[in-house]
């Protein structure tokens, strides 16, 4: 298929809620698995793979519900070669606007002998009867032969002639364990379309598996070679090492469009949100390095780069972030950061530094930032205000203590310092456990109202005297603030990151400090199921 400025279209399969939910511990409760798929309709995938019908009952209603509630995607449903997984994914995407069946059956010598102990002529034969009897209920039936690139040309050719002739429509060929290199995946694809009789009747499509890291370029040699589909998961989860990664494949396709001529249906602006949800449901973190979504692929703390970034971004960035929804600062200072960039940063908050007190603030950052992996903005403000002889955070929190343990509210008494009157006070606060206590505490300081919505933990070191990095967002006045702060004590690592953010929304009500930086006004909005 064409699109409209005439390159070829790529459509894009997320089997996140079946494939990506394999993945160890990934679970998902079926009410999760309907908000992600409503987000992955507004991420623009073209089709969903809710999950395996047959495995369970809540898996059988979500991928009913699904197929019931979501319109403009296809709905596609996983079965075995067995008449009973047919049946339950021809019953559960009944419902669905448009949808077809996912039928898998092994290829490989090792898969036939010790996985189904049945012979290639078994093998033919069932693949035959179960796509003839699925037939009969879906017209659009896609038939993977798993195992497909340790299976060798001659069966593989076989088995989807077979499928085809008995009505299959796509042929999916999955590198189901990872093993193939980029060259020997696109040199199959074109071998098949070469040979098989038949083939110039289906689409085509790839699914590739991360066990040498190589899901993501071989899904693109596969488009390079003709397929017309790439199946796919958020963040790449899936089973062992992962799937290929939706937002890594559509990212390449999109920075790379000219060369490679295709183009992909998925909204960008929507990846970051998609991202966060699947994280977050799944309770699996990302990693910081992790291409498009990790958070610092869009951050620098190198002076040199810094420099460059701020006199034109596309010196160190091949991606605006902000087009995927990114709501990350691209300065982050540490050790590493020049003058251009700390004046830069202080200049957000409304700051003006001199050259004298640019140099006598410089000294204290480097040394500061030598302790430390990060400067802060709280710190970075806190430096500023010296070298300038002023009080530049609205709030300080002067002292926490806390009683807690392992039964009871947890209390907490908390001073904060109301640093444009002077004034300092002792607020009390409870909660069931340590964190919502000085939260409860915190928020009796402010004039305004604060609702503390999330918390990311991260341990930076090892042993006894580990440093905890706590990311909180909080939102007041319609918008999300993310403070961030590092200490010893991971509860006042939060309560410090809390205060960060309530000090954000405190400067943004006044004009000289509103902040210009997606870093401080975070816009995106996720829906954690
Ligand atoms: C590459 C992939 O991602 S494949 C998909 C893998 N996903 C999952 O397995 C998740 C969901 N699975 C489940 O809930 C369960 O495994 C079920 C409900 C599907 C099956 O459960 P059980 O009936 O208890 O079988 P169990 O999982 O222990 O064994 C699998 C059986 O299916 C057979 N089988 C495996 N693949 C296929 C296939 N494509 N077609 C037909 N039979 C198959 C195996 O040979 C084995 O049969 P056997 O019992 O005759 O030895
Ligand atoms: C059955 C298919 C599509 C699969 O998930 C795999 O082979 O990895």
């Amino acid at each position: 298929m064409t699109t409209e400025t005439g390159k070829r279209k790529i459509m894009i399969f997320d089997t996140t809620l079946r494939d990506g939910e394999q993945a160890p511990g990934a679970s998902l409760e079926p009410e999760q698995k309907i908000v992600i798929a409503r987000q992955l309709a507004k991420l623009g995938v073209d089709v969903i793979e809710p999950g395996f019908p047959i495995s369970s009952p809540g898996e059988f209603a979500a991928v009913q519900q699904i197929s019931r509630e979501i319109q403009g995607v296809e709905i596609c449903g996983f079965a075995r070669a067995v008449k009973e997984d047919i049946d339950a994914a021809v019953k559960a995407t009944a419902d669905a606007e448009r949808r077809r069946l996912h039928m898998f059956l092994s290829s490989s010598n090792i898969h036939l002998d010790f996985q189904l102990r049945k012979s290639r002529e078994q093998v033919i034969g069932i693949a035959r009867q179960m796509v003839a009897y699925a037939k009969q209920f879906v017209d659009r039936i896609e038939f993977s032969p798993m195992d497909a690139t340790r299976t060798g040309d001659e069966f593989l050719f076989e088995m989807i002639e077979a499928v085809i002739a008995e009505g299959a429509t796509i042929i999916n060929i999955p590198d189901t364990v990872g093993y193939a290199l980029p060259e020997e995946y696109g040199a199959m694809f074109t071998r098949v379309m070469k040979n098989v009789r038949g083939g110039e009747r289906v689409l085509y499509s790839a699914h590739c598996h991360n066990d040498l890291g190589l899901a993501v370029a071989n899904s693109l040699a596969a488009v390079r070679a003709g397929v017309s589909q790439v199946e796919v998961t958020i963040n790449g989860v899936g089973e062992r090492a992962g799937n290929c990664s939706l937002e890594e494949l559509v990212m390449a396709l999109e920075t790379r469009k000219e060369t490679l001529g295709v183009e992909t249906a998925i909204q960008p602006e929507q990846i970051y949100a998609t991202s966060q949800m699947i994280s977050r449901a799944m309770s699996f973190p990302i990693a910081f390095n992790k291409p498009i979504v990790g958070r610092n692929a869009f951050q620098h703390e190198a002076g040199i780069h810094q420099d460059g970034l701020l006199k034109n971004r596309n010196t160190y960035e091949i991606m605006d972030p902000e087009k995927l929804g990114i709501p990350r600062s691209m300065i982050i200072l540490g050790k590493h950061s020049g003058r251009h960039a700390i004046k830069h940063r202080a200049g957000q908050f409304g700051v003006e530094l001199n050259e004298q007190q640019l140099e006598e603030f410089y000294a204290a950052f480097k040394t500061l930032a030598d302790r430390q992996k990060v400067v802060h903005d709280h710190q970075l403000l806190e430096l500023v205000g010296q070298a300038k002889g002023e009080v530049l955070e609205p709030y300080k929190l002067e002292a926490v203590q806390l009683v807690t343990g392992s039964t009871g509210h947890r209390m907490a008494s908390v001073t904060v310092r109301n640093n444009a009157t002077g004034e300092e006070k002792l607020y009390t606060g409870s909660g069931d456990g340590p964190i919502e206590a000085v939260v409860a505490g915190i928020k009796q300081a402010l004039p305004f109202d604060v609702e503390f919505a999330d918390l990311e933990l991260y341990s930076l070191s090892s042993g006894e005297q580990a440093n905890g990095e706590a990311i909180v967002t909080a939102k007041a006045h319609q918008t999300s603030y993310r403070g961030i702060a590092v200490n010893g004590d991971i509860i006042l690592a939060a309560a410090y990151a809390f205060m960060a953010a309530c000090n954000q929304a405190a400067r943004d009500q006044r004009p000289q400090g509103k902040a210009e930086d997606a870093a401080f006004a975070g816009e995106v909005e996720i829906t954690i199921p």
